[in-house]
């Protein structure tokens, strides 16, 4: 049954895509009768239980929630969402903020690293003493249904109160997440628990369930952020007069043509300014989407979503997709994306390939950073590598010794491990953004605002090159030198944050054997080891994301390419997160995946295979490749674990399909192209 839902999905997504594609001539007709179905919605049929200008409850957004979670239909999940914002909008615009907020379950901008992800146990406890049932009543229910949030909506309040707790609004359940993500101190985890069971006992209807689930860190309804961003300007838009006039002069079309130019805006500048804070009001304002770019966009000190690449196969697969361009190659460092902000006021700020604040992190760099500048530098954004670094051998070291460099609070007087920054792009110099200049005119502006210092601060080593022998020297001469390979990358290319864009070709060693980019997956499950293992778990159950209906799916069980050293940390480090029961959104075969133990989604580690194969057991892609099975990898071996990715940054399913389609595509051609 799911498995038949999930076939029709697949189609679905392989049709939606061609649209997109057809769409650049024209609107699709899917755009079109949406935009006919949004216009005849009346955004004030949804203000019911409370009046226009009061604040709008949370049980509304809940409610939306709850109907959003019958359905797994995209179209239907954002125009449902679309109609509450627009209610929200007619009834108290301030609260937009909030609901889009909540619906992207998250609190605060990430580069600000304030997160919910309250643990199960504390949960747990909470829900026992709000609703007054016995915890282990509470536990029994979460290991059936494998979801608290059903169990917190299942358990009524017992709790008797004097007074009923006044009505949930949307604005106040945001106010009290962030100070419960924000409490510190001694006390803290006793405000914290009581802020919880406050807006426990207060819970209506539906309500406790998505509180739960929002304070675990997952809404878990098919909601992802570019939905809600969908939702968004597509509400903002509706609501707009430019909408109304478009209505009338040219109908549905031209609507679902506002629509598509909204979202078009909203992706980049979301991209380049990832906040709500700023985007929102700036929505609200006079000229709202015409303004947007204007009001919001790149700066120092709010991190723009990095450009990534694509794998290659070798150095003629680069030939031949850059036949008629000009590109360079430049080596591939194997550290840590840093990039690096310095603001007009002369603070310093590094961010992760997540967004996330590295500053902390490398207290080295940011005291030594002025010396690397040039004279005339008031404000500027590198984009680059920190890799580990011998000063005295004058050589990069691995990866595995970056990462044994502390997260937080260094002292500087404390670094066992130096590092080197590669900087291989310029993002912003002297007040003037360089996102939308070609990466020639970056590269100058590289070399114009910064100096090499030895053993410190290095451009990345390039080389421009079409000749299929001397690129082959560079990519082995790149392997020499201590780096992963190359990165190839188009010359007069803007930089695409967040794409992983076809500019951009990376060409690593392991590409030459096997062929095929590692993959980044979540540990789920694990079992118990024996023999020389006894005491460790001795293999694992891993899964990929789909990003569609974020699941996590099984892709293969593994037990090769650890030491004995990393069995033991990585038990250790999972141990805290084992689970009574497998999550809901764990797709598995449970009869042929009999785990000893399930996690709390929380690591992402590299893995290396040998290859791709339809299984009758795992789940990752299906519906993509096969109509009913799905992918799994052949001979998987360890490679490392990510601290700077998160479970939703895991290699995702269509990319594992892509992957097993290039190989079937290779296999085709195997013996006509002897450059592997
Ligand atoms: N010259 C360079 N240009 C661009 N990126 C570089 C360069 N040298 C090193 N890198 C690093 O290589 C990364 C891209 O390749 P890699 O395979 O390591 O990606 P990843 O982090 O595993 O992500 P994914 O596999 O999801 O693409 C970049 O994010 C960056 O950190
Ligand atoms: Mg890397
Ligand atoms: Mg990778």
């Amino acid at each position: 049954m799911a498995a038949a839902t999930k076939k029709t999905a697949g189609a679905k997504k392989k049709k939606g895509k061609a649209k997109e594609t057809a769409g650049k001539e024209g609107i699709g007709d899917k755009a079109v009768e949406a935009a006919g179905r949004l216009l005849k919605h009346d955004p004030d049929s949804g203000v019911d239980g409370w009046k226009k200008g009061e604040p709008v409850p949370y049980l509304f957004l809940a409610n939306v929630f709850e109907n959003i979670s019958e359905t797994t239909k995209r179209l239907e999940i954002a125009e449902m969402l679309t109609n509450a914002f627009r209610t929200v909008i007619v009834s108290n615009p301030d609260d937009l903020l909030a609901a889009v907020y909540l619906a992207s379950n998250t609190i605060a901008p990430q580069h600000e690293g304030i997160d919910l992800g309250i643990g199960d146990a504390t949960l747990v406890k909470i829900l026992a003493e709000a609703t007054g049932r016995k915890e282990s009543a509470i536990r029994a229910d979460y290991k059936e249904q494998g979801d608290l949030g059903i169990v917190a909506s299942m358990s009524r309040s017992t709790q008797k109160t004097m007074f009923a707790p006044p009505k949930l609004t949307m604005s106040g359940v945001l106010k009290e997440f962030r100070a419960i993500a924000t409490t510190e101190g001694t006390k803290s985890v006793d405000a914290k628990k009581a802020k919880i069971k406050k807006l426990l006992v207060a819970a209506r209807e539906c309500e406790a369930g998505y509180i739960v689930r929002s304070l675990q860190g997952k809404l878990r309804i098919g909601l992802a952020q570019q939905t809600v961003n969908q939702a968004l300007i597509h509400a903002v838009v509706l609501q707009s007069d430019a909408a109304a006039k478009a209505a009338k002069e040219g109908g549905n079309g031209a609507v679902a043509d506002l629509l598509g130019r909204g979202a078009d805006v909203l992706k980049q500048v979301f991209s380049e300014c990832p906040s709500y804070d700023e985007i929102v009001p700036a929505l609200l304002m006079e000229g709202g989407v015409d303004k947007l770019h204007s009001r919001c966009h790149f700066r120092p000190g709010v991190p723009v979503k990095p450009m990534l690449a694509k794998p290659t196969c070798g150095v003629s697969e680069v030939l031949q997709r850059f036949s008629d361009v000009e590109f360079t190659c430049e080596y591939k460092y194997d550290g840590e994306r840093a990039q690096i902000h310095l603001l007009e006021d002369g603070t310093v700020k590094i961010f992760s390939r997540n967004q996330e604040d590295n500053t902390p992190k490398f207290p080295d760099v940011i005291r030594a950073l002025p010396s690397y500048l040039k004279a005339g530098v008031k404000s500027v954004v590198i984009d680059g590598e920190a890799v580990a670094y011998d000063r005295e051998q004058h050589k990069i070291l691995p990866f595995q010794i970056l990462s044994t460099r502390g997260r937080k609070n260094i002292d500087e007087a404390d670094i066992k491990v130096n590092v080197c920054i590669y900087a291989f792009d310029c993002l912003y110099l002297n007040g003037e953004t360089l996102l939308q200049k070609s990466l020639t005119e970056r590269r100058e502006a590289m070399y114009s605002a910064f100096k090499e210092v030895p053993d410190e601060f290095y451009f990345c080593t390039a080389k421009i090159s079409r000749d299929v022998e001397e690129l082959q020297v560079f990519l082995e001469d790149s392997i020499a030198d201590n780096t992963e390979g190359l990165i190839v990358k188009t010359m007069d290319a803007t930089y695409e944050p967040s794409k992983r864009s076809l500019n951009w070709l990376k060409l690593k060693k392991d590409y030459l054997e096997g062929c095929g980019d590692s993959l980044d997956l979540v540990p789920i499950g694990a079992f118990h080891g024996r023999g020389k293992r006894t005491g460790v778990y001795g293999a694992y159950l891993l899964a990929c994301y789909d990003e569609e209906s974020e699941e996590l799916q099984s892709i293969c069980k593994i037990g090769t390419g650890f030491s004995d050293e990393q069995l033991v940390e990585l038990t250790e480090g999972l141990r805290p997160t084992v689970i009574e029961a497998p999550r809901s959104y764990f797709k598995y075969d449970a009869n042929a995946m009999k785990c000893d133990v399930w996690f709390d989604p929380s690591q992402v580690w590299e893995v290396k295979a040998a290859d791709l194969s339809i299984s009758p057991v795992h789940q990752a892609g299906h519906g993509l490749v096969d109509p009913v099975k799905g992918i799994a990898l052949r001979f998987p071996r360890f490679l490392r674990k990510r601290d700077d990715k998160n479970v939703e940054q895991a290699t995702n399913s269509e990319q594992v399909a892509d992957f097993y389609n290039a190989q079937a595509t290779k296999q085709e051609f195997a013996g006509g192209d002897d450059d592997y």
